[in-house]
């Protein structure tokens, strides 16, 4: 029986006991359980958010509720984020295939709370712009102290990517390009925001500006171009 426990015990050290343990076993450290029925919302607050991106948060968080006090009847809208991101998308109907994988999204696989991409995005219900608050944790290091260009590259393209979903359905970037204005200091928390500058048939333009969280400071300034294609195409490989 000790041999079993200890094993267990051994097993379970990385992640938060399930109920079952309770009183059995005294981990060493406690993280997350990984066996979840629920999807995880990875754009709500957690404890390694600065206290600018909760400010930032609220900020846009207050503006989702409307004068009548309604949550989601305000101008702007949170949009939610998964690390599965097409199993969630779709309620988990259509993808059988893909969900069996061990395919994460990118900018969501950093399980440490703070050490990779933290980020929440909201959309103006208008649909021409998108903002995203992103705190840019110790991993995502690329110059000493400050952030690697392909991991602001990632964020760019995943708002511009949010924002051209929400807008034109399913898209691809075709073109992506970036200026980098002033490097990002690790830990900070800056402020992506999304335009959409013009449509024309399948494609779709739009730019991205990199702030600091007080707007002071232009880190990066980007232009995409994403083109509509059927969800078929993507799934086809
Ligand atoms: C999916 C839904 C899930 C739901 C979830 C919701 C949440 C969503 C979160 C997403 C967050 C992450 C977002 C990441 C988004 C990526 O990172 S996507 C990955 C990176 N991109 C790629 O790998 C794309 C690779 N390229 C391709 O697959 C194909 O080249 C493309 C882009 C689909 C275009 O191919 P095509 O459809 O055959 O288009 P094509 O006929 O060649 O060209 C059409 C027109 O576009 C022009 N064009 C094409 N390419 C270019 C270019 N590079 N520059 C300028 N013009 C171009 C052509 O000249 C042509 O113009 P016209 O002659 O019509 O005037």
């Amino acid at each position: 029986m000790a041999s079993i426990l200890c094993r267990i015990s051994k097993t379970l050290v990385n992640h938060r006991l399930p109920p079952f343990t309770k009183g059995l076993i005294r981990p060493m450290v406690t993280v997350s359980w990984p066996f979840q029925s629920q999807p995880r919302d990875l754009s709500l607050p957690n404890p390694s958010w600065s206290k600018e991106m909760l400010q930032h948060y609220e900020l846009y968080n207050s503006q989702c509720v409307g004068e009548d006090g309604k949550e989601g009847s305000g101008p702007w809208r949170r949009l939610p984020s998964y690390n599965r991101l097409l199993k969630f998308a779709t309620g988990g109907v259509l993808l059988s295939k893909i969900i069996q994988s061990e395919a994460r999204l990118f900018t969501r696989n950093i399980k440490i709370p703070g050490a990779g991409f933290e980020y929440v995005m909201f959309i103006k219900k208008s649909q021409e712009k998108c903002v995203c608050i992103f705190q840019a944790g110790h991993l995502l290091e690329g110059p000493p102290g400050h952030v690697h260009g392909g991991a602001t590259a990632a964020m760019i393209d995943s708002v511009n990517g949010t924002h051209a979903t929400y807008v034109c359905g399913p898209v691809m970037t075709a073109n992506l390009n970036i200026n980098y204005r002033n490097p990002i200091p690790l830990g900070s928390t800056v402020v992506l925001e999304s335009t959409l500058d013009q449509r024309e048939g399948r494609k779709a333009f739009f730019s991205c500006i990199v702030t600091s969280i007080d707007g002071s400071k232009v880190h990066v300034e980007s232009k995409a171009l994403f083109l509509s294609i059927s969800m078929s195409r993507i799934l086809g490989g």
